[in-house]
């Protein structure tokens, strides 16, 4: 276990990628005050150039000094973090698996000119599939595993939380419950984990009128759905994602040994499927995963990873490296 005392100094993130989700998240850290310097890169590099021009001219009115421009690869070397959000996303009734072969290509090219630039710091992927595109960042970049890492299924625990809190009325801060493995449609939520505030979520049940058991289900396929749903609405998920990724980002620059499901290398912390990048809690500080969090899943629990860690696995063995 790796503890780490310091705060970064400096903070520069690369985004590469500078769609929908990689803008969202751009926008989402400078108004946080999140980092000292942004670097934009994007195959299309006239996009990536006009995004640097209208955040730059918000700068006036955000919460910090920093410096934002489109960059080259040889930008990476001096940065804490390469984001990389490029890819193409899901159309409607795509799931995020049908993304895959054009996305890894993508990925192993952004991986190799990004480790050209000597970068020693931590890779962020969101690109979907994400659990697999991770995985593949991680081979490409000869990085060790704690050093790359995915959004996995942080942004559906955000979803979880979100629609817990809107039941029972209680802060959506105050609710403690991860969705866990794929970040797709074979996730599963920890219910026997599940507290709010300090009560256990089975102990709220049977003190609240306002949720019930047969809830859990209607709540689990909800979120399951989330990214269905809003696409079919408005064609891209991308506020919730960017927001997501500052949490981590800042999880990382401020060393705080933050605990948030991730897509982790499974070192062995689960006893499930092995090699492979899977949703799971994971502690964040300056030097990426600090340790996989091993919780007390029940027989139900263990299956469900299992069956998730089988379907990636399944993914990733048909695929060269
Ligand atoms: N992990 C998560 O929870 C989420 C992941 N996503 C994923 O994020 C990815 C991006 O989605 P959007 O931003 O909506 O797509 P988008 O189409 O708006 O943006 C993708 C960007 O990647 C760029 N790009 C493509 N190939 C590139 C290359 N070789 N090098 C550099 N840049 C390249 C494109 O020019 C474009 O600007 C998708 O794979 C999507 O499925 C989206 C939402 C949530
Ligand atoms: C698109 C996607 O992965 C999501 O919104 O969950």
């Amino acid at each position: 276990m790796v503890t780490n005392s310091n705060t970064k100094t400096k903070s520069k993130v690369v985004i590469v990628g500078t769609g929908m989700v990689g803008m969202s998240y751009a926008f989402s850290l400078i108004n946080q005050g999140t980092v000292k310097e942004l670097v934009l890169i994007d195959i299309d590099k006239e996009r990536a150039e006009g995004e640097a021009m209208d955040l730059n001219h918000g700068l006036s009115y955000a919460p910090r000094k920093m410096k934002i421009y489109a960059g080259e690869y040889s930008d990476c070397k001096d940065a804490d973090i390469v984001v990389i959000t490029a890819g193409v996303p899901q159309k409607e009734g795509e799931s995020r698996i049908d993304l895959l072969n054009r996305n890894a290509t993508i990925m192993k090219i952004v991986v190799g000119q990004v480790m050209k630039s000597k970068f020693r710091g931590i890779i962020l992927v969101a690109s979907n599939p994400v659990d697999i595109l991770t995985y593949v960042a991680w081979r490409a970049s000869g990085l060790p595993p704690s050093k790359v890492i995915g959004s996995g299924t942080s942004l559906d625990t955000a979803r979880l939380r979100f629609e817990i809190a809107q039941k029972i009325n209680i802060s959506v801060k105050n609710i403690h419950a991860y969705i866990m493995g794929e970040h797709g449609d074979s996730e599963f939520v920890c219910w026997s984990q599940a507290y709010v505030g300090a009560k256990p979520l089975v102990d709220v049940i049977e003190s609240m009128k306002e949720i019930e058991f047969k809830h859990l289900e209607e709540i689990h396929n909800s979120v399951k759905n989330a990214a269905y749903e809003i696409i079919k609405r408005k064609k891209a998920t991308y506020y919730g994602i960017g927001m997501t990724l500052v949490s981590i980002t800042s999880a990382i620059l401020n060393d705080e040994n933050r605990i948030i499901p991730i897509s982790v290398y499974n070192d062995g912390t689960y006893d499930t499927v092995k090699d492979l990048y899977i949703g799971l809690p994971a502690v964040i500080n300056a030097e990426g995963v600090n340790y996989v969090m091993k919780l007390k899943l029940n027989n139900k629990e263990q299956e469900q990873l299992n069956h998730s860690a089988s379907i990636l696995k399944g993914v990733l063995d048909q695929m060269e490296f």
